[in-house]
Order: structure tokens, then C-alpha cells, then sequence
């Protein structure tokens, strides 16, 4: 095999394969030194556990390398109103009497947050608390790790882990580097300059500046937006979603910050702007913060000033990054021989932290429908229909965002609400304006959002109206009530019981 492209979706790749397969399939990695990676992508799922553990790498492994923090919701800023705000926590929503907690909320809300009513995450994201004690246990002793656990996304469809994490994207991939290589993996550090065809259109072979041919029977397409293989040489159409989502650019900034002084929020935070969000995710020894904006409403060095200013001082110095992103998918992401995984195979906005995401379930798609020697069209067609369900699927999540937020103060937030909404959507949108999002009112195949998620983007976003359940009117309330009750004193003790993200990674620091 070899991968093209040594970014985040290269080295995950390689690292994943070479644990799946060992030595019984020979991978090379070609890595160009001359065109950089995109080095943004610091906000996971908590399914990227999974991930880690197929590696065989412990937290104290890995996290001191890539400077990472824990993660336990997303936090959206500014999407109602300004000043208001809500949590997208990693919590199973309950549900009593076989009605979702929001259900009750709606019929019997007991404060102005449904989040903190329905969640004790976003308790513990307000106080900024850590999901571990000084001593390394869980906050939850049924979530502590044990041997055995399944150890991909779809064994553990229906569970839940508290939390996901932040980390530094380069550096990961690093790390990586060390982890692949040292299980067999060849690194070849060139600039591809050809893509061989055979007379079936089938990657034969690849020429590279300096190391020259290099064969392979498969090849994965690992080069960003880019698409070398896939779109370029194999000429696979790019299915743009931009007609939906129209952010198309970024500019990112690495804040220096001092976990002495500043708080390092157990959350990533996406605070609404004038022409999108910015995103702002704290890592050990910097914040990383981005606009993502939309080229039709703002220019460059607007959004760069606005980010500027949202940031201050500290980062006065700080080079910006400024990117042009590609929002879509490549029609098929397996063409021929090309798997192309990464920002080759598509990309949404990330909003929901979904690029790693989509890496990750694409590596454990190619394992399950892997075509060994031969190549069948049943496996490819398996893959192809499972990596586009989950991009398709995530990107209704994201139109949902902006559909359900309340504001509309600006021609850009005014358009959110008549823009066009994929095939499906309009239907969906409809219906959950009577009945809160369930298995059967969402994207109907797996794309990693539970329909927990769905219930708190549009109750946190506040811009469609939704109603409980007529029949909640005929059923006792009292132990909807008692589970509110008891939520509210979990968090209580949690947040009296843990330490900040600050004290826990001190303690991490000093080696205690
Ligand atoms: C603004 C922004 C914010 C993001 N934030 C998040 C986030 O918070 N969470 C998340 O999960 N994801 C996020 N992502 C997505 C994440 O960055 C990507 O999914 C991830 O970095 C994977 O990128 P990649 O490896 O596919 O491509 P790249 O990082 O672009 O790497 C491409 C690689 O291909 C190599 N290459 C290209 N051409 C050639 C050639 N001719 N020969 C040899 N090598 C070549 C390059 O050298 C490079 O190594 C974000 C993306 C953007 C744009
Ligand atoms: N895939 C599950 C559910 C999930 C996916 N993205 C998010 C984001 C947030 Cl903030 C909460 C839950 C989920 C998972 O990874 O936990």
C-alpha cells in the first residue's frame, strides 16, 4: 500500500493499518516536504478513544506529546442571542417513562437551560471542571477503562464515553510518524510530481522528485484538499455541499496561554460572528482559535481583524493562517485502486469537529471492506456507501445549526433561514417541529450523531419551535421531575468533588 500525504489523515492511516495488518502488508507513506499540511484540527469525538486503543496507547502515552486537554461538549456562544449559551455535552440524554428528558423539559421546564436541567456535563463545563480526579479516576466509575472493551466506532454504537480531547493536530501526526515507522512502515520524504495510469485507468504507478518510481496495489489518497489522485488523476467529481453550508474559508490563530494563569475550559467553543463562528479550543500551552467565514459576506482581512480583536493582545504577534477550504465530497472516495481518505475525500466545516471524525470511521471502513488481493465491487461499493452516508449525515447536522439559530440580525443570518437545505432535511425539519428528534426523525444512516444531539442543537439554537409530546399531558410527571432532581444534585457533587482541567493537568505536569 502506499499513502500519499503525511498530514493527520496520512499518519492515521498508516499507524492504524500497520496495528491492523503488521508486517503481512508492506506501507509506504510518500510525504512531500514542500507542501505544508493543512495543521489545523485539534477537537475530536470521544469515539476517537476507540482509536487509541486499537493503537495499544494509553492516555500518559500520547497526550504529553500532542499537548492535549480534555474535551466534554462543545460550547455554542452567541447562536440565540448575544450573551446566551449552551452545551453539546458527550452525555446520553435519559429518558423516563420511554420519553428523552427534552421531552419532559419542554412539558415541565424547571430553570431557562435545558442543557444544565438535562445534563450534568454542562454543569461541570460552566465550572470548568476536569472529567478525572487528581488521582486519575473517572468521574464515573462505570466508564473506568477495563481490558477487553471493543475497540472501533461501530462495536460501541449505543455507549457513550464522558469525553473527548483537544490536541495539537501536527503534533499527532508526529507522534505517529514515530508509532508506524517503528512497526515497519517506510517513509519516504519527496514531492510526487505524476500519477501512472494503466490502459484500465487504474494508479499503476507514482513518480516522485527524487526518489523516482514508486509501485504499489493500492494507493491512499492522504493529500488534503488537494485530491492528487482521486480528483486530479483519476478525475472523480467533487460534490460540493456549499449550495447549504457557504463557509468556505478560515483564517486561525495559536494564542500563547499560561495554565498558571488562564483557564483551560473543558470544552471547545464555536462563538457565533457576523459571518460565521470562531472556534476556540484550549490546549496546554496555547488556545487555538479560528473564524470560519463565508467569502460571500466577509473579506479576508475583516475576518482577520475581527479575530484579532476577539482574541487581544496576547496573540499580537501571532502569524495568521489564512485557509480556503473545499466543503463536500468526492463523489466516490474508492476509485479503482485510489481509497482517498481525509480532506481528499470531504470536508464540512468544523463546527462539529467532524475532520478526525471522518478519518477515523473512513481507516475502520477500509479494515472491514479491505479488497486484500482481489478487488470486489460489493466492498467497494460497502465503503463508498458508508463514507458518504456519514458525510452526507453530518452535514444536515451542521445545516441544522444554522437553520435553528435564532438570530437573524444581518443579511448572513438572515439568509440562513431561506437558503436551500438538502434532499430530505425540509421533511425532517417539519416534523420536529411536533415531536423532538428521535431515531426515526434523523438522517436515517449512521453518521456519528445519536439523536440526543440533534435534541440539543435545536433546543440550544431556539430558532424552531418544538413540542412535547401530547401525551406527556396524561402521564405522571413526578419521576421526569425526580430525575431532573437528581441531575441537578449530581452535578452538585461533581462540581464540589473534581478539580479544574488546570489542577488536573498541573498535577499531570509535576508528575504526581
Ligand atoms: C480551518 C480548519 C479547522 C479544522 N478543525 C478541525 C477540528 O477542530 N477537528 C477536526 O477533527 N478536524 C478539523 N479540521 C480537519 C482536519 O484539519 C483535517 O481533517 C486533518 O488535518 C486531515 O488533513 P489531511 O491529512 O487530509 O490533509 P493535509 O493536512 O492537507 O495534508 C496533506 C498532506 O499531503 C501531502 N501532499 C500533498 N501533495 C503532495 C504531493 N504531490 N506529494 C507528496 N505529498 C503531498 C502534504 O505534504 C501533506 O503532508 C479542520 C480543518 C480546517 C481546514
Ligand atoms: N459519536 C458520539 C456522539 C457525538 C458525536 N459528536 C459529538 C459531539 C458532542 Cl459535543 C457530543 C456527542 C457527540 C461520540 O463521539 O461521543
Amino acid at each position: 500500500m502506499v499513502v500519499v500525504g503525511g498530514g493527520t489523515a496520512g499518519w492515521m492511516t498508516a499507524a492504524y493499518l500497520t496495528a491492523a495488518f503488521g508486517e503481512r502488508v508492506d506501507i509506504t507513506v510518500v510525504e512531500s516536504a514542500d507542501i505544508g499540511a493543512v495543521g489545523v484540527g485539534e477537537a475530536t469525538f470521544s469515539d476517537i478513544r476507540h482509536f487509541f486503543e486499537f493503537l495499544g496507547l494509553a492516555e500518559r502515552d500520547w497526550m504529553p506529546a500532542c499537548n492535549a486537554t480534555y474535551k466534554l461538549a462543545v460550547r455554542f456562544e452567541n447562536w440565540r442571542q448575544p450573551g446566551h449559551h449552551f452545551y453539546h455535552p458527550f452525555e446520553q440524554l435519559r429518558s423516563v417513562q420511554g420519553f428523552p428528558l427534552t421531552d419532559w423539559w419542554l412539558r415541565h421546564p424547571t430553570t431557562d437551560r435545558f442543557d444544565v436541567d438535562c445534563f450534568v456535563m454542562a454543569s461541570l463545563c460552566d465550572a470548568g471542571r476536569s472529567p478525572r480526579y487528581l488521582d486519575g479516576r473517572l468521574l464515573e466509575q462505570e466508564f473506568v477503562e477495563k481490558d477487553g472493551l471493543p475497540s472501533t466506532i461501530a462495536e460501541y454504537q449505543g455507549a457513550q464515553f464522558p469525553y473527548a480531547y483537544h490536541f495539537e493536530a501536527h503534533l499527532l501526526a508526529k507522534y505517529l510518524t514515530r508509532y508506524a515507522t517503528q512497526r515497519g512502515v517506510t517513509h519516504v520524504v519527496d514531492t510526487v510530481r505524476e500519477v501512472a495510469l494503466d490502459e484500465r485507468g487504474w494508479v499503476s504507478h507514482l513518480e516522485t522528485a527524487e526518489h523516482g518510481r514508486i509501485d504499489g496495489d493500492i494507493f491512499v489518497d492522504c493529500t488534503g484538499f488537494r485530491g492528487l489522485l482521486v480528483n486530479k488523476a483519476l478525475a472523480e467529481p467533487f460534490v460540493s455541499y456549499q449550495d447549504s453550508l457557504p463557509n468556505d474559508s478560515a483564517v486561525a490563530l495559536q494564542v500563547p496561554m499560561d495554565m498558571d494563569k488562564d483557564p483551560i475550559r473543558p470544552c471547545t467553543t464555536a462563538t457565533a460572528q457576523d459571518a460565521g463562528w470562531i472556534w476556540t479550543i484550549p490546549l496546554i500551552s496555547r488556545l487555538g482559535t479560528g473564524y470560519v467565514y463565508a467569502r460571500d459576506y466577509l473579506e479576508p482581512e475583516e475576518a482577520e481583524r475581527t479575530l484579532r480583536e476577539f482574541v487581544g493582545p496576547a496573540a499580537a504577534d501571532a502569524p495568521a493562517n489564512h485557509i480556503r477550504m473545499r466543503i463536500g465530497r468526492s463523489r466516490r472516495s474508492w476509485v479503482n485502486n485510489v481509497v482517498a481518505i481525509g480532506l481528499s475525500s470531504g470536508f464540512v466545516e468544523p463546527l462539529e469537529s467532524t475532520g478526525i471524525f471522518f478519518i477515523h470511521h473512513a481507516i475502520e471502513q477500509l479494515v472491514k471492506f479491505f479488497p486484500a488481493t482481489g478487488f470486489d465491487p460489493q466492498l467497494q461499493e460497502g465503503y463508498n456507501s458508508s463514507v458518504q452516508h456519514v458525510m452526507d449525515g453530518v452535514r444536515e447536522f451542521l445545516v441544522l445549526h444554522y437553520r435553528g439559530a435564532k438570530r437573524a440580525d444581518n443579511q448572513y443570518w438572515r439568509d440562513t433561514k431561506t437558503r436551500a437545505v438538502p434532499d430530505g432535511l425540509a421533511e425532517r425539519l417539519e416534523a420536529w417541529r411536533s415531536k423532538v428528534p428521535d431515531a426515526g426523525s434523523t438522517y436515517p444512516r449512521y453518521h456519528g450523531l445519536p439523536p440526543y444531539s440533534y435534541n440539543c442543537i435545536l433546543l440550544g439554537t431556539g430558532g424552531i419551535e418544538t413540542l412535547p409530546s401530547p401525551a406527556l399531558d396524561l402521564i405522571d410527571e413526578k419521576p421526569a421531575l425526580a430525575e431532573f432532581q437528581a441531575i441537578r444534585h449530581k452535578a452538585r457533587a461533581l462540581v464540589a468533588a473534581l478539580p479544574t482541567q488546570n489542577e488536573y493537568f498541573r498535577r499531570m505536569r509535576e508528575g504526581s
